[in-house]
């Protein structure tokens, strides 16, 4: 008899590509974090998106500045990234990109620089703590920053990539996308391009952006978060498909994420169907899990019941993510190792 789909979800070894930081705080750290800050009067349920429920993508982007409250000191910044990274492991992610907007707080003496390093701190205690999970940083711009911050950010990336052991190894495009053009970031994200950091870039997450999408594809990006609106269904075009599919960039997709930010109408029609049929690199993904409350399990079971495949595809699938990583050769191959290693026991 096949085992239960929750135990098959959660065994499966996973791949996870595309985490934003604050976005995937569980409840659990949530309550921590309401409880060391009571003056700010926050409730739970500003927080997170349940169960059948959806928000305006603006509304989604209120939802982050709220828990950028809570989350304003390296003590916090500790917790919240430790607990993720936690969360993570026990869902079965083998290893984990986590991405994050570096900030600073005047009032609380944090710094760009200590954010970041403190998420490091947090990665390195999580392997000596004997996680199974090997996680890696990518530093992430918010587009509504513009071009100064843009590439302060990347300096202080190229820094960190030189100095993290291999830590961090990209740099991720994010923010609201209604807000500020890519073409500002453009000179940004050629010069961390060219210092060897590789490129996740948000694109084509709202409808009408051909022209961003455009030019952003021509630096090409080693992968793409969401392009729910690259293809010419959805009033993208064949010409941006096919740039996409000519350096073979792969794409991370969200499915409860996309539903949730009303950006796709329903988890039949979301895009995971267009690139999967054309047989295209794509990475199931969370997103931010906390916001969304999900976890990678789901979204894995989601995909697979929305879209009829089997155990045995959605093993693939999970084991294909493994080539869309930004960690260097050696750890592709142990981690297709451990795959190798685990099967027998998750078809059991
Ligand atoms: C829903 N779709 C999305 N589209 C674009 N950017 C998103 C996002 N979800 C999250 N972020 C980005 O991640 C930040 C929160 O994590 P960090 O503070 O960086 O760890 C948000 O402020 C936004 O910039
Ligand atoms: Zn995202």
């Amino acid at each position: 008899m096949e085992k239960e789909a929750d135990v098959f979800y959660r065994e499966l070894p996973k791949v996870e590509l595309h985490a934003h930081l604050n976005g995937s705080v569980s409840s659990q750290t949530i309550e921590k974090l309401i409880s060391r800050k009571p003056h700010l009067d926050i409730e739970h349920d500003m927080t997170v998106i349940g169960k059948g429920q959806r928000r305006t993508l603006d509304e989604c982007f209120q939802v982050f500045k709220i828990i950028h409250q809570l989350v304003d000191t390296e003590e916090d910044i500790l917790m919240v990234a430790t607990d993720v990274i936690r969360e993570f492991a026990a869902d079965g992610v083998k290893y984990l990109e986590l991405r994050s907007t570096p900030r600073e707080d005047k009032s609380t003496g944090l710094t760009k620089k200590r954010y970041i390093e403190t998420v490091i701190k947090a990665i390195q205690q999580s392997k000596n703590d004997g996680l199974d999970i090997d996680v890696r940083f990518l530093v992430a711009i918010d587009r509504r920053n513009g071009t100064e911050v843009a590439v302060e950010t990347v300096k202080l990336a190229e820094e960190f990539m030189l100095h993290s052991d291999g830590l961090v190894v990209g740099l991720d495009l994010s923010g609201d996308p209604r807000v500020g053009h890519g073409k500002d970031l453009l000179p940004a994200l050629q010069r961390a391009k060219n210092c060897g950091l590789k490129l996740s870039l948000h694109l084509s997450e709202v409808a009408s952006q051909l022209e961003e999408t455009d030019l952003l594809l021509d630096l090409p990006p080693d992968r793409i978060g969401h392009g729910t609106f690259l293809h010419p269904q959805v009033g993208g075009s064949q010409r941006l498909v096919d740039k996409v599919l000519k350096n073979n960039i792969p794409l991370e997709l969200c499915l409860t994420s996309n539903i949730k930010g009303q950006t796709v109408p329903c988890y039949a029609e979301h895009h995971f169907k267009y690139w999967y049929l054309l047989q295209h690199p794509s990475v199931i993904c969370t997103d931010d899990k906390g916001v969304f409350s999900t976890d990678l399990s789901q979204e894995y079971q989601l995909a697979a019941s929305t879209f009829g495949l089997s155990r045995e595809a959605v093993w693939t699938l999970s084991q294909q993510a493994i080539d869309c990583i930004f960690a260097p050769d050696d750890v592709k191959q142990q981690l297709r190792q451990k795959w190798i290693d685990l099967k027998p026991q998750v078809f059991k």
